[in-house]
Order: C-alpha cells, then structure tokens, then sequence
C-alpha cells in the first residue's frame, strides 16, 4: 500500500475529468497524496532545502536572535523541543513565517494580534526574500488546488474565493528533524487545522500517515509535494475530504531531516461555507455530517490563535498572559 501520487498539470488538460476523480478519491480514502506537475522545478525545490540547510546552520545565537519568543505574531525560531504537540515536545526545530504585515493597531478581536512582521537573521539575508517567493508559489498551488477540489465536489470552482481571495492566511515552517538513537516523536500525531497542506522533504524518510491498517509511511519522491487535507476543509465538504492524523518518526542517529510544511489557512476574518453535496457523494460519507453552527465554520482567527498558543507556551506567557486565552484545554491526544 501507497498513498497516491496526481499530476496537476492534467487539471488543465483534456483530462479533466479523470483528475478530478483520482483527487476525489485520493481525499476520501486517504486524505494525502502526492503531486507533481505543480510548476516548480526540482532544482527550485533543492535550492530551497539548501537555504533551510544554511539557515539550520547558523549559531545558537543567531538563531535566538530570531526567537518565536520575541514575537507576539508567533514567528521566528523554535529551538528542539520548544513546541508541544498533543502536550508533548517535539524533537525538531523549526522556524516560522506567515503572511509579511504591520502588526494592527486594532487589536480586537484578539486574534488580530497574529498579524504583523516577520522576524529575519540578519546574517543569511537570502532567507527572507527566498522564504516570501516560495510562499507564494506554494500558495498559487494551493488555490489551483481548492478550484479543483471545488469541481470535484459538484460546485461551481471558486466556491471557496471568499476563503482566499485578497490575503489567504499563510503560513510556512522550515524543519529540521535531527537523528536519534530510538525512534522518538520528530511531530506527535496531529491533525493539520486550516484547509490544504504541502509538504515538501529531502531524501530522508520519517513521515508517516494514520490508516486503518495502522502507519503507513509516505516517503520522499522528488519532485513531489505531499499533500494533505485540513480540519476545516474536512468540515467544509461535511467529511467527504479527510483530515488524516499523521506524524513525523525522528531519524536514526547521525542522519538529519529537513522540510518545508506550508499551511493554507482561510482569511482569519473568514466564514467557511458548508457544501451541499450532490446526492451520489453525500451517501459516500461515513460518519456524522457537519453541524453548521459548529464555531469552527466562523471563528477561524479565533481558532488559529487558540491553537498556535497551545504549540507554543513561551509566546502565550510572555504575550498573552492578560488575555482570557490565556489558560486553554490541552490538545485531545490521537
Ligand atoms: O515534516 C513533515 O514531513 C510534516 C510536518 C507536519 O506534519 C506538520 O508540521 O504539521
Ligand atoms: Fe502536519
């Protein structure tokens, strides 16, 4: 068994239709898979895991000046084990950007205090324009992405506009996952929230996605990028598409990991609609349909906070202490 690999350049070909079946079909029944005939050229996608080398191979100092710590936003570095998952710490460390903006100067709703800059290193100044130009293309992706599985879905291709047009949230983290002499949690099992997200590994292995036969591993094919569905597209298509809980197992000792993750989110002012299925795809779903008053479906900013705060601890006690967030549930386990 393998997850299924699609080719986006048949999106605009006289083939349609059979790739917006395989999609369809790879999103119900697994929730990820890969994709080529995106655009991006392999050497783009090594240039790109170099400079995450480079950046990784700054010195502690030149990190912690970038710490996420320093950033009400939630951008910057973390260092190994700085983020929890399901409550516990992941061994991999990791540095985050979003959409670059001016931090509001109307901070309510609180969420608003997402917005704002970036933090760059000084020392490796190719980071910050390579970091904004692959955002973006990931995010062109994307979009091409929700038209198709609008269309694959029954409805018109830009019933999900409203979620992206103007400013999509994005967001993109570059990781570093160092060897281990026991497999050890690199990411523990998770869900991804927001609605679509590539991921992007050099050669080594170590992701791997939860079926009903247990782990399955969803190792590097260059040139490809692993796709997987969110929590809130999930809610969206009432459970036709799958967020699928997957992990990171750390690498063996003396073998890094490195990756890119981009996390396509809806504007965090955004309220996400709920389809209506044609009947032929509404008796495929299993499980129970999505309430339509669930506070998901309208309080993106809201949750996006709530679940960056619980990743991060420092930033929610150094910024957020005199918030009523400030004390929040730990994330259910998988
Ligand atoms: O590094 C990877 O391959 C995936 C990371 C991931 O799932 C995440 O950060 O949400
Ligand atoms: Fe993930």
């Amino acid at each position: 068994m393998s997850l299924p690999i699609l080719d986006l350049a048949l999106f605009d070909s006289a083939d349609r239709e059979a790739f917006l079946r395989d999609l369809r079909l790879a999103a119900r029944d697994y929730g990820f898979f890969y994709l080529r005939g995106h655009g991006l050229s392999l050497q783009y996608q090594q240039d790109m895991l170099l400079l995450a080398k480079q950046f990784f191979a700054l010195s502690d100092a030149e990190k912690t000046a970038v710490a996420m710590v320093n950033s009400p936003h939630f951008r910057g570095y973390t260092r190994l084990g700085g983020e929890l998952t399901a409550g516990r710490a992941d061994q991999r460390e990791q540095f985050d950007i979003m959409n670059e903006g001016l931090a509001a100067l109307d901070q309510q709703p609180l969420w608003r205090r997402l917005r704002g800059p970036n933090q760059w290193p000084a020392s490796l100044p190719a980071l910050k324009s390579g970091l904004l130009l692959w955002q973006d293309a990931l995010s062109d992706i994307c979009e091409r992405l929700m038209q198709a599985f609008a269309l694959a879905l029954g409805q018109p291709a830009d019933i999900f506009a409203p979620l992206y047009r103007g400013e999509p949230f994005q967001h993109l983290k570059m990781i570093r996952y160092p060897g281990s002499k026991q497999a050890e949690q690199g990411v523990g099992a998770h869900k991804d929230a927001g609605l679509l997200t590539l991921v992007m590994q050099d050669a080594q292995s170590g992701l791997q996605v939860a079926t009903a036969e247990g782990w399955l591993d969803a190792p590097p094919i260059p040139g490809t990028f692993v796709v997987n569905i969110g929590e809130l597209l999930e809610l969206s298509s009432n459970g036709y598409l799958r967020a699928t809980v997957h992990r990171v197992v750390s690498p063996p000792a003396g073998v890094e990991r490195l990756s890119y993750a981009f996390f396509m989110g809806p504007r965090l002012d955004a309220t996400v609609p709920l389809l209506h299925l044609p009947p032929a795809l509404s008796q495929e779903v299993q499980g129970s349909a999505s309430d339509p008053a669930n506070p998901l479906f309208s309080h993106v900013g809201e949750n996006v906070l709530k679940g960056r705060m619980r990743s991060h601890l420092d930033v929610a006690a150094r910024h957020y202490s005199d918030t009523s967030f400030a004390s929040q549930p730990v994330a259910p386990v998988y």
